[in-house]
């Protein structure tokens, strides 16, 4: 396994970048694993759905609280100035310490889809992967006589699902936002199969050359053993899966690949920028930055 430190190996090595991948996959099904035990508690995901938030000039949700709290701590931890962290959170505070000097590895950039991210999490895969919790309290309610709208998706664990939710996001933010190292490869790799539909903007023919349907093929594959591995109980009883396997294949195939890809080809659109003709030609006779 190649080190997940763009520091150490070739840093563009796509052995190497997909290797990173690999390994956030681990991450991604276990927090969904983690989150899965709590119920939906939508309000969470509600502006306004705390008044406590907003006594003390708050707006948004309690998740959105949770996202600038803890990333405003991370920014002044120098989280952000490195290239392979993006935030949820505007305006964050400067950090305590100096950036560290990360190699120039990416063509400059500003891409970040992470408020596309926070959208499909919260609209859709938060209630798909709480699903069998939410409606096993509502059973726990109903015996218990509470009926009706107290039934359902709450249980007041706003604290630590919440906490939950950021480990996901950031996990998924980053693994889709390593779409731009992975078409900085492939750019280098052959910058002339590149560069003219760069210059034309063609869509279409830049998402047919970064697509490599193999190696989805893998992934989604992988998926499932691991899916399936890692939601067993451990007395291996069945139907108890801590998670519904589906939902994480659905979420990698419906948002996360998709997303990665709009990342692969918005880098690849903006590739050329602020490049000279000299400087195009030469990547086209030789490749390299
Ligand atoms: C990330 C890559 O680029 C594309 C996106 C993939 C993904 O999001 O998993 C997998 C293969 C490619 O279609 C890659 O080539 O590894």
């Amino acid at each position: 396994m190649q080190s997940g430190n763009y520091l150490v190996g070739d840093p563009l090595s796509l052995d190497r970048i997909r290797s990173v991948l690999i390994r956030l996959e681990d991450t991604i099904i276990f927090e969904l694993i983690e989150r899965a035990q709590y119920a939906h508690n939508p309000r969470m995901y509600q502006a306004g759905g705390f008044k406590e938030l907003q006594e003390v000039g708050f707006p948004g949700s309690w998740l959105e609280w949770f996202l600038k709290e803890i990333e405003s701590f991370h920014a002044k931890a120098r989280r952000y100035t490195s290239p392979d962290e993006t935030p949820f959170t505007q305006d964050l505070p400067d950090p305590v310490l100096p950036p560290l000097k990360f190699p120039e590895i990416l063509f400059p950039n500003n891409i970040n889809v992470n408020q596309s991210i926070l959208c499909f999490y919260m609209c859709h895969i938060v209630p798909r992967i709480t699903s069998r919790t939410t409606r096993t309290l509502a059973a726990t309610k109903r015996a218990h006589g509470i009926t009706g709208a107290e039934e359902y998706e709450d249980d007041g664990n706003y604290g630590s699902a919440a906490t939950i939710d950021v480990e996901v996001l950031q996990a998924i933010s980053k693994r889709v936002h390593y779409g731009k190292f992975v078409s900085e490869s492939k750019f280098l790799k052959e910058p002339k199969a590149f560069i003219p539909h760069i210059k034309t903007r063609n869509i279409k023919a830049l998402e047919d050359l970064i697509t490599k349907p193999e190696v989805e093929k893998r992934l989604l594959e992988r998926l499932q053993k691991k899916a399936g591995t890692y939601s067993q109980s451990l007395d291996g009883s069945v139907g108890a899966e801590k998670i519904d396997i589906t939902s994480i294949i659905e979420l990698y195939e419906s948002y996360i690949i998709p997303l990665t890809k709009e990342v692969e080809v918005e880098y690849l659109l903006h590739r050329l920028d602020g490049l000279s003709e000299e400087d195009i030609e030469r990547l086209e006779k030789k490749g390299g930055p």
